[in-house]
């Protein structure tokens, strides 16, 4: 069958989307890799020394000079695909000046994982209805991986999802080598959802170690959270889906127990006292749970399902209640 995707444009400068860039390129399937992120100083530090100088600065980027820009236009006219990797907070500021008629005939994948806020949309649903990209020409890239072993080439699984397999398993083939293997599925909207949502419990989690539970109450939390999780997308999107795959339990078992998660120290810090926008600033790094628990509460108010373990986080990071007092409110409705 003939190749669909030869030229990728990845749109973003974080962790992520250096990760990506290192999958991309140490992966042998042909292809041309662009990037794109706004700082226009990291970018010319990247052209200059080949590392980014803000995130995962020890790999090595092997994208070629010429294709790294500020130009997102530009960037997505050479293309036929184009790699979503900004926080959902930022994507529509990213995409500022860009029009449905620039994604004409284009394939979009979503590396983000939230909701653009306003919106209360997941990026498929953004970018179908704000930018006429098909859902058959839209993939998501998700499972359990953080940025950081892959920058270490620790062995790692993603999920591509989408409705035409055929492409899903097409952009897979561009992401797999020694220390990544890929599987296919054709749950968007659980798999987007699923993202979205283990942010926020990563952050239940983080809040809990903050005031002081353990690990016997974190395993409990950890279970209420895939059921709460299953809850939400099956009533969103009712297919016959294993929640325990690892697009789903994998995605939330990594985020809520690893040391490398945003969402999980954004959560420990604000369970230890420090403010939203302390915590916030003690990061330079975007935890996506904080704008999606509150994009949630809205999207919910269509579908009311029981979810208080996302009411709990809701109330710490939106209302100032007390951690400790909303944790231990939580504790009596677990089982
Ligand atoms: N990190 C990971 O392991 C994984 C992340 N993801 C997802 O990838 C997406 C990107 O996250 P990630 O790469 O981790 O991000 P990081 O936390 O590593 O970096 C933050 C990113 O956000 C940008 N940013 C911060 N503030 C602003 C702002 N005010 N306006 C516009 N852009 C801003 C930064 O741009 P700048 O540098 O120019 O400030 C940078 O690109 C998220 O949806 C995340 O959930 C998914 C799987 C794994
Ligand atoms: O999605 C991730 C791991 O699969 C990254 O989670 P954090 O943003 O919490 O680091």
């Amino acid at each position: 069958m003939l190749k669909q995707i030869n030229k990728i444009t990845i749109v973003g400068g974080g962790s992520w989307a250096t990760a990506n860039i290192k999958m991309l390129t140490d992966n042998t399937v042909e292809k041309e890799i662009f990037w794109w992120m706004r700082n226009a100083q990291a970018a010319e530090h990247i052209i200059n020394f080949g590392h980014n100088p803000n995130y995962l600065s020890s790999v090595e980027i092997k994208v070629p000079k010429e294709n790294i820009s500020c130009d997102l236009k530009q960037l997505i006219n050479q293309s036929d695909c184009i790699l979503l990797n900004v926080p959902a907070a930022f994507l529509k500021e990213a995409l500022t000046g860009i029009t449905p008629e620039d994604f004409e005939g284009k394939k979009v994948v979503s590396a983000v994982k939230g909701i653009v806020p306003d919106e209360n949309q997941i990026i498929g649903e953004f970018m179908n209805e704000k930018y006429r990209v098909s859902f058959d020409d839209f993939m998501v890239i998700s499972g359990p991986c953080h940025a950081e072993e892959v920058a270490l080439e620790k062995l790692s699984y993603l999920t591509i999802a989408s409705q035409d397999t055929a492409l899903a398993t097409e952009f897979a083939s561009m992401l797999n080598t020694r220390y990544i293997k890929t599987i296919v599925s054709d749950d968007i909207y659980g798999t987007e959802y699923g993202a979205v949502l283990k942010n926020i419990y990563a952050i239940a989690s983080g809040i809990c170690h903050g005031v002081g539970y353990g690990d016997n109450f974190q395993s409990v939390l950890i279970s209420n959270a895939i059921r709460e999780l299953e809850r939400f997308v099956d009533a969103v999107h009712p297919i016959d889906r294993d929640i325990k795959e690892s697009a789903y339990l994998g995605d939330l078992l990594v985020t809520a127990y690893s040391q490398f998660s945003r969402n999980r120290t954004f959560g420990n810090m604000v369970g230890k006292g420090y403010t939203v926008k302390s915590a916030q600033l003690e990061m330079n790094m975007i935890a996506e749970g904080y704008y999606a628990v509150n994009c949630l509460q809205q999207v919910n108010l269509q579908y009311n399902v029981p979810m208080p373990i996302c009411e709990a986080v809701y109330a710490i990071l939106y209302k100032k209640s007390s951690p400790a007092a909303e944790m231990r409110k939580l504790a009596e409705k677990l089982s």
